[in-house]
């Protein structure tokens, strides 16, 4: 990037490919051999609850100013993976994942949830994200400017051989990732319907501007939880739906365990 590219208006529009930056990520874990699948999974209570129980073994911890942050693993049918919250956020969120990629990660399944856009997306019901519109500034600093940034074709395919399977009902489709949860107005939610988004969440589209960028695999599943429609808001409870999150972290497991 050279002074000419500086973009006059848009400064996150001034995209620079050097994959080398001043302060870079460099994390090693303790294990001599660290699996390369990693599961991001945003319900923090099912990780507690699963390390408490012993199904997940903590094997390292990453940080930022919240505190630690701790690495799990877990087997599936012989194979390892590592399990952590990416924290909430994409700018968060990405620092996680560019620090597990430093640690050796390769393939990434992320779960978690979202709002609808659509009534008729029930609380609960697993959404397999294939891309999502770019309304967050962090996928700029990964990818040049695009409406869109578009899952792992191998991790879509991971995930949906999984819920399929498992016999488990599933859309696939578009997202609307935001950085301003409370700004998700009714003409920018109508935009993003017409555009084809099912669902809004923080996340999607920086993993996947990161993904692209690093070379690696990345896909996410979320399940339907509030609902955001031009007649209001809904909660609809979405964050008390324990038998799904725990399911969802399980088949996202599996998929991880597919790829690679
Ligand atoms: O349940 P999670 O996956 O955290 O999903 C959504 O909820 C959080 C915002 O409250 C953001 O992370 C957004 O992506
Ligand atoms: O980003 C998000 C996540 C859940 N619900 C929303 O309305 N937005």
């Amino acid at each position: 990037m050279t002074p000419s590219d500086l973009n006059p208006e848009f400064p996150l529009f001034e995209f620079d490919p050097d994959p080398a930056a001043i302060l870079n990520p460099q994390v090693k874990l303790r294990l001599e051999n660290p699996p390369q699948r990693w599961v991001l999974c945003f319900f923090r209570e099912v990780l507690d609850s699963l390390a408490q129980s012993g199904e997940l073994r903590k094997v390292g911890e990453l940080r930022s100013e919240a505190g630690a942050n701790p690495i799990y693993q877990v087997e599936q049918d012989g194979t390892s993976l590592l399990v952590m919250h990416p924290g909430v956020g994409a700018p968060l969120a990405v620092g996680f994942m560019e620090e597990a990629i430093s640690c050796g990660g390769r393939h990434f399944i992320a779960c978690g949830g979202c709002g609808v856009l659509k009534r008729d997306i029930a609380v609960g019901h697993p959404v397999v994200i294939t891309s999502a519109v770019r309304d967050e500034g962090t996928s700029y600093h990964y990818l040049p400017p695009t409406r869109e940034a578009a899952a792992s074709p191998a991790a879509v395919a991971a995930l949906e051989e999984t819920l399929r399977n498992r016999k488990v009902d599933y859309r696939l489709g578009k997202s609307w990732t935001t950085d301003a949860i409370y700004r998700e107005t009714k003409a920018r939610r109508t935009r993003r319907v017409e555009e084809g988004c099912l669902v809004v969440e923080m996340e999607a589209s920086a993993f996947f501007a990161l993904a692209q960028f690093r070379g690696v695999t990345c896909g996410q599943v979320v399940y339907g939880g509030d609902l955001v429609t031009p007649e209001g808001w809904d909660f609809r409870d979405w964050i008390a739906r324990g038998d799904v999150r725990t399911a969802l972290f399980w088949l996202a497991v599996e998929a991880c365990s597919k790829l690679g």
